[in-house]
């Protein structure tokens, strides 16, 4: 139930880089929603595990696949470049795999069990299901995909008239992944920036988060300086928990 995500202690974190979740473990940052060959190197710079490509048209943070192609290349021997899709059917995600060479899928939509087995089977690629959560008893949609998602993503239900299933800027009440099973592998989610990382840390403890808008001066325009307070934050948050 891994991805094989790696230690981040290189060029990031060093002594911090500590998982409570999983003791000798370090933290997953996945920095999403990236365009700019400048926000791919803010956020491989200050040392994010996974970066991913949105592939749903009416996201502000759309690319093409061979924008993404040339852009994950950066991202080659240092971080896993994942490729974001919402209900994609084979034709797109062949396009998308073809052209991005992506290291793990994130299935954002309302993609069943089978239909994930389906596209491990096709692709021979991890795949991350993103479930969307908003109370304790959503977490029971984690059961049918055990065993078949390598990983999870936890994001926040959408609001009421959004079109995107995800990078709404909005968190859900991480106190409901106390009792997570610990076997578990997920990245959090959902509403994530420099300020509110350190209490979504220590209440929860996952094995990565994932973050979006909350490194973005509008929609879709990720801004590098934002990206540095985020793992400022990261890193001075594991240096408290650690002391
Ligand atoms: O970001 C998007 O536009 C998007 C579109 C379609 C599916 C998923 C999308 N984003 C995912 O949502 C998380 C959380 O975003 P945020 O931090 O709350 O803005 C993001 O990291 C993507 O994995």
């Amino acid at each position: 139930m891994t991805d094989g995500h790696r230690a981040i202690t290189g060029n990031f974190l060093d002594s911090s880089a500590i998982s409570c979740h999983f003791p000798a473990m370090s933290l997953d940052v996945k920095i999403c929603g990236l365009k700019t060959p400048e926000a791919v190197a803010a956020a491989l710079a200050n040392g994010a595990s996974h970066v991913g490509f949105i592939f749903f048209p009416k996201s502000p943070r759309y690319v093409l696949a061979g924008t993404a192609g040339e852009l994950r290349k950066a991202a080659v021997g240092k971080a896993k470049a994942v490729a974001v899709t919402v209900d994609a059917d084979d034709a797109f995600l062949d396009e998308i795999v073809a052209a991005m060479q992506p290291d793990m899928l994130q299935l954002h939509g309302d993609e069943s069990p089978e239909r994930v087995a389906a596209v491990k089977a096709r692709y021979g690629l991890p795949v991350m299901k993103a479930l969307s959560i908003r109370d304790a008893a959503d977490l029971d949609a984690i059961q049918p995909f055990r065993g078949i998602a390598d990983r999870f993503l936890f994001d926040a239900k959408p609001p009421v008239g959004s079109e995107l299933p995800g990078g709404n800027g909005i968190q859900f009440d991480w106190r409901i992944l106390a009792g997570l099973d610990r076997n578990v592998d997920y990245l959090l989610a959902g509403g994530l920036n420099a300020e509110n990382i350190g209490e979504a840390l220590s209440l929860t403890n996952p094995p990565g988060v994932d973050i979006s808008s909350g490194v973005e001066s509008a929609p879709g325009v990720k801004d590098v300086g934002l990206i540095e307070s985020f793992f400022d934050a990261v890193r001075s948050a594991r240096a408290r928990s650690a002391a």
